[in-house]
Formats: C-alpha cells, structure tokens, sequence
C-alpha cells in the first residue's frame, strides 16, 4: 500500500487566494486595507526566512504589511513599547512577534502584552482560553492549518480516534482542542507517555508535533490512518519531519510531506487570521458562508 501525498503547498495557495478575493471587499467598507504587523527580534536564519515569506503572501493577498527588525540586544522594555505602539495602531489588525526570542526575553510577557483581538497568532491566555471552552477567538495558525487539511481529506472528524504527539502550546494543546471541537477522541502523548506505539495504533488520526527527526515510526500506525507531521528538523542540510516518511508511505492512508505539507498551511492561516481580525476590528461583518467557505472549502 501506498498512501496519499497531502498536498499542504496546494491547499495553502487556494487559501490564500480566497483569503486575497475578500480583501477588495473588505477595502471598500472599510477604506482601508488590513494590516498585518510582523516583529523580527534578532538574525535567527530561518525566522527571517519566515518573516520574509510572511511580508511577500501578506502584500500578495492585498493586505499592508509592516514589518519590524529589532537587533538581538533589543531590551524587553523596548519591545513591550513597540507592541503597545503596534496595539493603539487602527491601521494594524493582526500583531505577531516572532518566535523563537532571544534568550534574554521574557517571550510569555511578550505575549501577554499583545491585544487579544490582534493575536492573529492565537498564543494570547484569552484566546488559548476561548478555543478551550469553544468560544470564537483567534486559532494558532499551524494546527488550524492541520485541521482544514483533515477535513478536506476525511470530511465529517466526528468519532474518529486522535492522537496528538506534543503538548506545546503553540501546536499539541490547541491541536487537541481543535479535535475535541470536532468530535474526535482524542489522546494527548509526550515524552512521558508510557508505550507511545500502542496509542498511535489505535489512530485514525496522527498528529505528530514532538521536535525529533523521524521519530514516529511507520509499523505504529494503523493502516489507513491519516498522517500530519508539523516536524521541521533539518538533518544533514535536508529538511524532514517527526515522521519517519518511506516507512508511513507504506502503511498510511496519506500522509503529509515535509517541506510541502503542514509548514505552508501556516501562513496561509496567518494571512486567513488577519482578514477575520481586520472585520472585527473595523466591524465590517464577514459572511458566515464566506469564513466556512475558507475553513471547508469546497473539493474541486
Ligand atoms: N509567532 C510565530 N512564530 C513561529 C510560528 C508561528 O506560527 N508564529 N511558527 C514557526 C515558524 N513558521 C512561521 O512563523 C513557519 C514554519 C514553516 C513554514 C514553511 O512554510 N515551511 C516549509 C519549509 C520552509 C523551509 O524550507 O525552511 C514547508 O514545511 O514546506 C512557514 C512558517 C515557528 N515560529
């Protein structure tokens, strides 16, 4: 058996497009463009890449982007002042500092400090809070990003078995959060979770978010089960994910590749998040049948 590729490069540039189709409308009402500001603290290579990726889609869907680099020495004081600058602009929707920080930033007061209605990142207590209790706010872009890819590919989630490997809270905690909402049963795994390969067995749904290099071995999955891998290791100047790809090729029913899976789907969340943060902020409704139409977009 070989299972499917899910084509996350696809599915995110059909995002994005229909993310850019509303933004003329939202122009109209509201005369101006939404706006996106993106802090870059320091010269982390691959953050720079990611913030420049984000600068390029934000421009592209029609949006204004503004972008911030701040030296590795920036003080905590200093970067707090220019978040609480970002805040009180009205040409600013969405704010999203960067992450890893350095070392000598407190990142959690930083995110703290941001608006929860401009948390375009979703990393914000209030809106970790309001996807816990079902409440609408602002999702972490990565695991919405693997939810659309899930329900594009299976449909209805309700009853299916989860499991999700990581805990963190940019992606584990509201992974799972997000499957609960969507009627899944769902197991949470780390590093202390006692025979990990019995959980993925039992799976429909893998989510694999635990940080080492092919670590999720094929013969733990269940046959025809639904592989997400949001790994990003680079190994030997290569890129690969948690998932250890030839072997769940094998025994999957799709899969999702490293590059070209979950990694694009987080952008194009970015950019969703912020159409959604700029209506509410200039309180220009969006069609409920619009914003479904982005999270379950019709298959072609
Ligand atoms: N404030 C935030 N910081 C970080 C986030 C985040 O969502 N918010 N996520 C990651 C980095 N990230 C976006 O910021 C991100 C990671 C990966 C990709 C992506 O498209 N990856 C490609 C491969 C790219 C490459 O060659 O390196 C893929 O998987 O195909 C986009 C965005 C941590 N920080």
């Amino acid at each position: 058996m070989t299972a499917e590729l899910i084509d996350g490069k696809a599915f995110a540039a059909g995002l994005r497009a229909r993310v850019a189709a509303q933004v003329p409308t939202f122009q109209a009402a509201a005369s101006r463009a939404p706006g996106l500001a993106v802090v870059l603290v320091g010269e982390d290579p691959a953050s720079a890449v990611y913030v420049r990726s984000k600068g390029k889609q934000t421009r592209e869907a029609g949006m204004e982007s503004f972008e911030h680099r701040l030296p590795a020495d920036t003080g905590q004081d200093d970067l707090l002042a220019l978040v609480e600058q970002l805040n009180a602009d009205p040409a600013v929707d969405g704010i999203l500092v960067q992450l890893p920080l350095p070392r000598h930033i407190d990142e959690q007061e930083v995110l703290l400090r941001i608006s929860p209605d401009k948390d375009v990142d979703g990393f914000h207590p209030v809106n970790a809070g309001r996807l816990a209790t079902g409440m609408e706010g602002f999702v972490p872009c990565t695991p919405l990003g693997c939810l659309m890819l899930l329900q594009d590919r299976l449909g209805d989630l309700s009853g299916l078995d989860a499991v999700v490997i990581g805990r963190s809270n940019i992606v584990g905690k509201p992974m799972a959060a997000l499957l609960t909402q969507a009627s899944c049963t769902v197991t949470v795994a780390h590093s202390r979770t006692r025979d990990l390969a019995s959980h993925v067995a039992r799976a429909d749904i893998v989510v694999a978010a635990v940080g080492r290099a092919n670590f999720v071995q094929g013969d733990w999955i269940k046959p025809g089960a639904t592989v997400i891998d949001v790994g990003i290791n680079r190994v030997e100047g290569k890129l690969v994910g948690d998932v250890d790809f030839a072997s769940a090729m094998r025994v999957a029913g799709a899969v999702t590749p490293v590059p070209g899976g979950v990694g694009p789907m987080t952008i194009a969340c970015l950019l969703r998040n912020t159409l959604v943060a700029a209506h509410r902020n200039a309180g220009v409704p969006l069609a409920g049948d619009v914003l479904a139409g982005i999270d379950r977009p019709e298959r072609t």
